[in-house]
């Protein structure tokens, strides 16, 4: 009795949600100002619509369904409230109703992004109950006339999460004939050879050299395979990447090129183009004589084009697409091309910044990141925002001026050696103006005039970035600015100093 109530209640919230799909269509079809937003929300409902029927009537989708209901409440009210067309201040009100409606689509996809475990461990119970009872073979989800049993695994939810996601996403993003694809297992082991030729590996992952056919060319690739932990956890978190890592085009952003998804073998893949120059942290401490080594030029555009990358994360603004927080910049994290051009990498922990936020960020169950690279405020409040990128930036600007890695390791204490943040040890010299103290030897044994006035606007934009609480620390955008700025004096610094050597 008690699971049929439970039952009709899910039944309940789906038809509520359906409802208030509809009635949202319906209003947005007579909108009267921001009609793209509209049309944008419809699209992208219009896909929730089509899974709505496949839900199981399990009560564990019951809460998540109710949220995405109260959500869409304040959509539905906010395409109500563009049917009005204001003559007084048009246009402002017209940026406000585009901001309310980026919050709207972002804390949707909040909503979502609670389904799939719900809608897997749900499947799988119900996949389990009709290998007991019922050997037809066939899936009839609620009310659904469609998708019949070729699932297996309890894998629909999520490969329809996927499909969503990407349907999303392409609506939203480049219409491009170069986005991303599926590829299936067999065209992943082509183009590795068979996973013969690693490059680096990590807390996610394998990477594998590969070369693929896509866009029309033949593309060096690098191939993450992804690893065989927790079932759940990783489908959750591989659609989550999927969906930022989609639309993004930048050039400095590490370029998704596919992904494979064969969920019944637990097979999880991303293939982006392939940085042969390895990462900004090789170069760092290597010893080799590389440009990003050498040069005072070299490292600074490597920032430089870095916090650009950052800098197009947190200001989507132009779009209808939430800010990206990355919350894993590091020096590891920023690959070089065949032109030493760098290119920021490692989506695994980014989030889409949800608008619904409260001041001082998105609360998270967990502060994760990188020792020595990690926002502290961040690590003990657990709120994230832009600013956590910024800290982790300060970081990696200290690293290229000193040369140094993010962890030192001190002294022995009781036996054991304890790992200190370089920060602690760099920062207070920096502070205390004797900057030449701490800096690299190698671009340069005694730095010119020139290039210590640069390399101080460096420092000092390191320090703003590595400000305690967040709120002081600088946006992106002003790094960005400085960064520019310095590149500029140390070039016409380098020119000078040529020209006087003739
Ligand atoms: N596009 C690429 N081109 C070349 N090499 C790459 C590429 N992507 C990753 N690698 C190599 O693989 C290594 C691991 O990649 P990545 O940092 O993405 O893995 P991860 O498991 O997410 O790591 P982490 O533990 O930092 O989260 C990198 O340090 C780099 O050496």
């Amino acid at each position: 009795m008690e699971v049929v109530g439970q039952a009709a209640a899910v039944a309940q919230l789906v038809g509520n949600v359906g409802g208030l799909i509809f009635k949202i269509k319906r209003e947005a079809d007579t909108a009267k100002q921001n009609k793209r937003e509209c049309e944008n929300l419809v699209d992208y409902l219009s896909t929730i619509e089509e899974v709505l029927p496949t839900l199981p009537e399990d009560p564990e989708v019951a809460r998540p369904l109710a949220k995405l209901g109260s959500t869409l409440q304040e959509a539905h009210d906010l395409v109500v409230a563009c049917q009005k067309r204001g003559s007084f201040s048009k246009l402002f009100r017209a940026s406000c109703l585009a901001d309310r409606f980026r919050e709207v689509n972002a804390r949707i996809t909040c909503d979502l992004s609670l389904f799939p475990l719900v809608i897997y461990t749900a499947i799988a119970r119900r996949l389990d109950r009709m290998a007991q009872n019922d050997d037809s073979g066939t899936m009839a989800p609620a009310g659904a006339g469609s998708s019949k049993g070729k699932s297996s695994g309890g894998t629909v939810g999520i490969e329809t999460q996927t499909q969503m996601v990407v349907s999303h996403v392409s609506c939203s993003g480049s219409d491009d004939d170069d986005n991303p694809r599926k590829l299936t297992w067999p065209e992943i082991a082509a183009s590795t050879s068979n996973l013969a030729v690693v490059l680096g590996g990590g807390r996610s992952g394998t990477v594998y050299k590969g070369s693929l056919h896509h866009g029309g060319r033949v593309r060096e690739v690098a191939v993450k395979v992804l690893k065989k932990h927790g079932r759940q956890g990783m489908e959750v978190s591989f659609v989550a990447e999927l969906e930022i890592l989609f639309p993004l085009r930048h050039d400095h952003i590490a370029r998704l090129v596919g992904w494979c998804e064969e969920a019944e073998e637990e097979r999880r893949v991303f293939v982006y183009d392939h940085m042969s120059n390895g990462t900004l942290r090789d170069h760092l401490l290597g010893s080799g004589g590389s440009p990003v080594a050498a040069s005072w030029s070299g490292r600074v555009e490597v920032l430089l084009g870095a916090a650009r990358a950052l800098e197009h994360l947190h200001h989507r603004r132009a779009t209808t697409l939430p800010a990206v927080i990355h919350r894993n910049v590091s020096s590891c994290n920023i690959l070089l091309d065949a032109r030493w051009r760098p290119h920021l990498s490692d989506f695994g922990q980014a989030l889409l910044q949800a608008a619904c936020e409260e001041p001082g960020g998105q609360l998270v169950p967990e502060a994760i990141g990188t020792f020595g690279y990690l926002d502290p405020e961040y690590y003990s409040t657990r709120r994230v925002s832009p600013a956590i990128d910024v800290y982790s930036f300060g970081v990696v600007t200290l690293e290229v001026l000193t040369g140094r890695p993010h962890v030192l390791v001190s002294s022995k204490q009781a036996g054991e050696e304890v790992p200190v943040a370089m920060v602690s040890s760099v920062l207070p010299v920096i502070q205390s103006g004797k900057l030449r103290d701490v800096l690299d030897a190698r671009p340069s044994l005694v730095p010119t005039p020139g290039q210590l006035k640069a390399l101080e606007l460096v420092a000092n934009t390191a320090m703003l970035c590595l400000w305690p609480q967040g709120k002081d620390r600088p946006d992106i955008s002003k790094v960005v600015a400085n960064l520019d700025k310095a590149l500029g004096i140390i070039r016409s610094d380098d020119e000078t100093n040529l020209l006087l050597s003739y």
